[in-house]
């Protein structure tokens, strides 16, 4: 049965950090995501040793719980290669939002449930807004799975020749950062400041984006902490909701629209993805996942519907490569909607 974001707080809470306190309570928990019976949080420790019994009690709590699968990552120092300094390892300090110092616009793409096409999107539409001449940034704020690096196509560490400023990436006209390019590869998440919200912060202030009409923030999915820290720290403009067109993936989405609206951010509107499928050898059309699902939800919702996007092996293909596919194939069919909705969103004003 499906877990609660409360039952799985409530389970760890019966958890003690070396401290005395339970782990929940003394502020170890960060970015906690629960979807159905999957469990993933980071813990935040200056270093691991003394939380590994802790790490175990929680996982076996859990699955005592009936989560099926738990993931937890403990933030430490990355011993071989340090990442830069991002700064004195201090808490994000508590302050507003704030309008981040060159950069008119920030625009987060959200998805209530993972693997709808989140990150395909941001990649897409960060190309397409570029390729229309504006000044682009993409922040992979997606701290469980980044994909930006590969699907942009970029590699390698980011320098930091101060050890405070962090020189980002840039390929496709696009200045992109991720915590993906700041962890070793097979590690999920290894930050040398110990605080992940504080890191995250840090990403906006102290990466050198350079100007930019909009910074396109591609958030991990769900309703966790990176979503709330991020419009608790910076000055949201606005977000895009990505779904795929079935209930259940839109049940998550309506969850995300949700939070935003509590948050005060504007929904610019709704992306449905993986709309229709065209078989790329016959060009028989079907709906693999339904059609139409988030047309109806944004009309009920009052939320513009930017794009019907194809399930289409090309733009697969195109994000595993690292040209997204209005990129590789600008003038194809595929890549149409990413277009339109780059367009539009130039003409709302919003990029
Ligand atoms: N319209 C599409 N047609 C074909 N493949 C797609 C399409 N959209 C996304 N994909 C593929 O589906 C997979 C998941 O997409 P993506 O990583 O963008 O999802 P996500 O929502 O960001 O996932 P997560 O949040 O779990 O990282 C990728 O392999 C991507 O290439």
């Amino acid at each position: 049965m499906a877990l609660t974001r409360e039952e799985v707080l409530a389970c760890l809470r019966g958890i003690d950090a070396p401290s005395g306190t339970n782990i929940v309570d003394a502020g170890l928990v960060r970015a906690l995501q629960v979807e159905d019976t999957s469990v993933r949080f980071v813990m935040e420790v200056e270093s691991p040793a003394p939380y590994g019994e802790a790490k175990s009690k929680a996982e076996d709590a859990l699955k005592k719980l009936g989560a099926s699968a738990v993931s937890i990552v403990m933030t430490a120092h990355s011993t071989p290669k340090p990442p830069p300094d991002l700064g004195t390892g201090r808490k994000a300090e508590p302050s507003g939002p704030e309008k981040i110092p060159g950069i008119d616009r920030i625009i987060a793409v959200a998805s209530g449930k993972g693997g709808v096409g989140k990150s395909t999107v941001a990649s897409n539409l960060a190309c397409a807004l570029a390729a229309e001449g504006r000044r682009v940034g993409l922040l992979d704020a997606d701290v469980y799975g980044p994909s930006q690096p590969r699907m942009l196509g970029v590699s390698g560490r980011p320098q930091s020749p101060d050890g405070k400023i962090i020189l980002p990436l840039r390929n496709h006209g696009v200045t992109m950062m991720s915590i993906g390019l700041m962890t070793n590869e097979d590690q999920a998440v290894v930050w040398r400041g110990p605080m992940l919200m504080g890191a995250l912060q840090q990403m906006l202030s102290q990466v050198q984006w350079g100007a930019l009409d909009v910074l396109i923030v591609d958030l991990p999915p769900g309703t966790g902490d990176v979503q709330m820290t991020l419009a608790q720290k910076a000055h949201l403009d606005g977000a895009i909701i990505v779904s795929t067109p079935q209930d259940i993936a839109l049940l998550d989405a309506r969850k995300g629209i949700d939070m935003f609206n509590q948050m005060k951010t504007p929904i610019l509107g709704m992306i449905e993805n993986m709309s229709t499928h065209i078989c790329s050898s016959c060009g028989h059309e079907e709906h693999v996942f339904g059609h139409g699902g988030v047309t109806s939800e944004a009309n009920k919702l009052g939320i513009p519907l930017l794009a019907e996007i194809p399930l289409h092996l090309d733009i697969r293909l195109a994000a595993d490569g690292g040209a997204p596919i209005v990129v590789s194939k600008p003038d194809s069919a595929q890549a149409k909607g990413f277009r339109t909705v780059a367009k539009a969103l130039i003409d709302m004003g919003s990029a």
